[in-house]
């Protein structure tokens, strides 16, 4: 099932917490709404699902417009953060429910219920804790058990809020990865909201990256990477070494600081964006660049090293953060307090508007447009 969301805007109050957007999504996609709190998701959210009215625009499921069809109508699956299953009702029953419910016309038969029940059970790995009560569940189970409530209607559109939000890495994980196989398979059109970005970027066939009421960038998980559109979605996608500084043709600098550019910019001053593993270290200086820096914490915890540093003859609004390989740095050695240069391998280079210091902020249209650069020696 296809959406179409067409103009659609929200106002409670004076406060209008949906600018007026657009937004398709395909038939079989998986669709994450992306962005930080306040910033319209579930509001959107709401909206396709029919729990909250537009007050402007139009929503349409494939050819058919929806936008004032109730909320039982629309046949959407729901998945919240804190599903209320119900507490005196087996995993079974809660499953069996909303087919249990339905006037005599519509309900299937018990045998076909049971059957539906089973079947979701089986898809939800959770076959032997059918006569369990929610209580005597941990919460991965009773997220599964709600997904599998939500697929027993067989809805045409899935809506998860932050469905596994309330859960710890692991289990959230190894949820997300089941949700994307069960999506696959049963081939349903999926929309969840996240704020987290790898969350989002996992899972998702593309990403909706929402600011303050609108959309700032809709596209493949590798396209929003690789090319984000603004300040904002850079920023909001994982740590950001920002370098801010004067342009004069080929070279930038900033205090004692300097970055050679690949090529020659028109602008005078701007901001260059750069991954934690977009830049190469070193103990001695080096040709090139001259970002003079001190180590300040060493973090060992994962796949790689992350090293915080701290600029030495310049400034930078956050410290910076380096990742190297636990070979490199068992090579190294690098104690905190130690001294060392970094130098760009890629990044992207964002222009000052105007002849504005102001650092970048969550107002990127306020913005000229990015040049990416590629700083690689
Ligand atoms: N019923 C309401 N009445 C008044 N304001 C509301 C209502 N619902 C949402 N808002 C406001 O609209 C804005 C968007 O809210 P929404 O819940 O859509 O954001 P969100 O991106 O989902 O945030 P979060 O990640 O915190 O859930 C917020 O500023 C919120 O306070």
């Amino acid at each position: 099932m296809s959406i179409r969301i067409q103009q659609v805007s929200k106002s409670f109050g004076s406060f209008q917490a949906l600018h007026p957007l657009n937004l398709d999504i395909q038939d079989g996609e998986m669709v994450g709404l992306l962005g930080p709190s306040g910033s319209g998701k579930t509001t959107l959210l709401r909206m396709i699902a029919g729990l909250e009215s537009c007050d402007t625009g139009k929503i349409f499921f494939q050819d058919q417009e929806v936008t004032r069809q109730h909320v039982r109508d629309r046949r959407v699956g729901f998945v919240f953060q804190h599903y209320a299953l119900f507490k005196h009702m087996t995993v079974a029953e809660n499953i069996a429910f909303g087919l249990d419910v339905l006037p005599k016309s519509q309900r299937p038969p018990q045998q076909e219920i049971q059957r539906r029940v089973s079947e979701l059970l089986e898809r939800i790995q959770l076959p032997h804790l059918a006569q369990r009560y929610p209580t005597q569940l941990s919460g991965g189970q009773k997220q599964r058990v709600a997904l599998a409530r939500a697929l027993a209607m067989q809805p045409r559109v899935l809506l998860l809020d932050e469905p596994f939000g309330a859960l710890d890495a692991k289990v959230r994980k190894e949820l997300r990865r089941w949700l994307r196989e069960l999506h696959d398979e049963l081939g349903f059109t999926s929309v969840f909201v996240t704020h987290d970005q790898e969350e989002a970027l996992e899972v998702s066939d593309r990403v909706v990256v929402m600011s303050q009421g609108r959309i700032e960038q809709q596209a493949t998980p590798q396209e929003l990477y690789h090319q984000p559109a603004s300040r904002f979605v850079y920023d909001f996608l994982g740590q950001v070494n920002i370098f801010s500084g004067q342009v004069q043709g080929k070279k930038m600098s900033q205090g004692e600081a300097w970055i050679e550019l690949p090529h020659p910019l028109k602008a005078e001053q701007g901001e260059v964006f750069l991954r934690s593993h977009e830049l190469a270290l070193s103990r001695e200086p080096v040709q090139k660049a001259h970002l003079p820096m001190q180590i300040n914490a060493i973090n060992l915890i994962g796949a790689e090293v992350r090293l915080e540093l701290l600029p030495q003859g310049w400034s930078s609004a956050e410290p910076w953060e380096v990742a190297i390989s636990h070979q490199d740095f068992n090579s190294w050695q690098p104690q905190r307090g130690d001294r060392c240069f970094l130098r760009p391998l890629a990044g992207q280079f964002f222009a000052a508007a105007e002849a504005s210091v102001t650092p970048a902020g969550p107002e990127p249209l306020n913005w000229s447009s990015s040049t990416r650069i590629s700083l690689a020696s």
